[in-house]
């Protein structure tokens, strides 16, 4: 028995567009994410690989991503479930910042261990400050030592695995192919759990905008073929580009 996991990267957003650090702040798909979506979903109508249960984050532009690359598949009938635990890394005191201008503020070695770094986070952010969470509704019910001022890659694999364990699992093994759409670091997060990455091997890579990652999962639910398979790769060689030069 073989289990089918397809993970999709939001579509471009304003704030990707802006070169901003965006984090937990809800900003939405810009026309060219819009696209992407669109042909995120025609990759899994072509391919045949049609979700029976899509997994998002409670943040816009992943729930969008999902919805229009589920409607071009024909299935946005499809059970979903949501979860802040598949949310973007909180960048903290980041949040709303211009990545040019913050690299050239701290310099390449500390605005790539702030970017990239497994264990170092950014500045806390100032509670009640314009780009801060706390008060936003979705929150409401997390105890508020769960609820992030700063998080570093680390954080969020703590965070997002109990949700692969707890919700996602339990849909592989019921035999159900599973959409996951999410986040640039919430899903390194989870390649670096699949893949079985070591923290020096997961800073170097990078999970492209808009382009769905099929894994086949064998029996302890851990890849066929390591690093899965992008359904566009050149599509996703050049957004990888696109990426990993943010701020430059
Ligand atoms: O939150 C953000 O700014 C992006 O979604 C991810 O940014 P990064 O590639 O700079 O970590």
């Amino acid at each position: 028995m073989t289990y089918r996991l397809i993970l999709l990267r939001h579509g471009t957003s304003d704030w990707n567009a802006k070169n901003l650090f965006t984090g937990w702040v809800d900003v939405d798909l810009n026309a060219g994410g819009i696209e992407e979506a669109q042909r995120g979903g025609e990759l899994l109508r072509d391919r045949d690989l049609l979700p029976d249960v899509v997994h998002t984050s409670v943040l816009r532009r992943a729930i969008r991503t999902a919805n229009i690359a589920l409607e071009v598949a024909g299935r946005q009938w499809i059970d979903v479930r949501r979860s802040w635990r598949l949310n973007e890394r909180h960048y903290g005191g980041l949040q709303g910042k211009d990545k040019k201008q913050t690299l050239e503020e701290l310099g390449e070695e500390q605005f790539m261990l702030f970017r990239r770094s497994y264990d170092t986070p950014p500045p806390p952010i100032e509670r009640g400050s314009e780009f801060d969470q706390a008060g936003d509704p979705r929150y409401a019910g997390l105890p508020p030592e769960l609820l992030p001022a700063t998080e570093c890659l680390a954080d969020v694999v703590e965070r997002m695995l109990p949700y692969w364990y707890d919700a996602i699992v339990p849909d592989l093994r019921a035999g159900k192919t599973v959409l996951v759409t999410a986040h640039g670091n919430s899903l390194r997060a989870l390649v670096k759990h699949l893949d079985n990455l070591d923290e020096k091997t997961i800073v170097g890579l990078n999970i492209p905008t808009g382009v769905p990652l099929y894994y086949e999962l064998d029996e302890n639910f851990r890849p066929i073929v390591k690093g899965g398979e992008y359904l566009d790769p050149d599509a996703a060689a050049a957004a990888i580009e696109a990426v990993k030069n943010q701020g430059r």
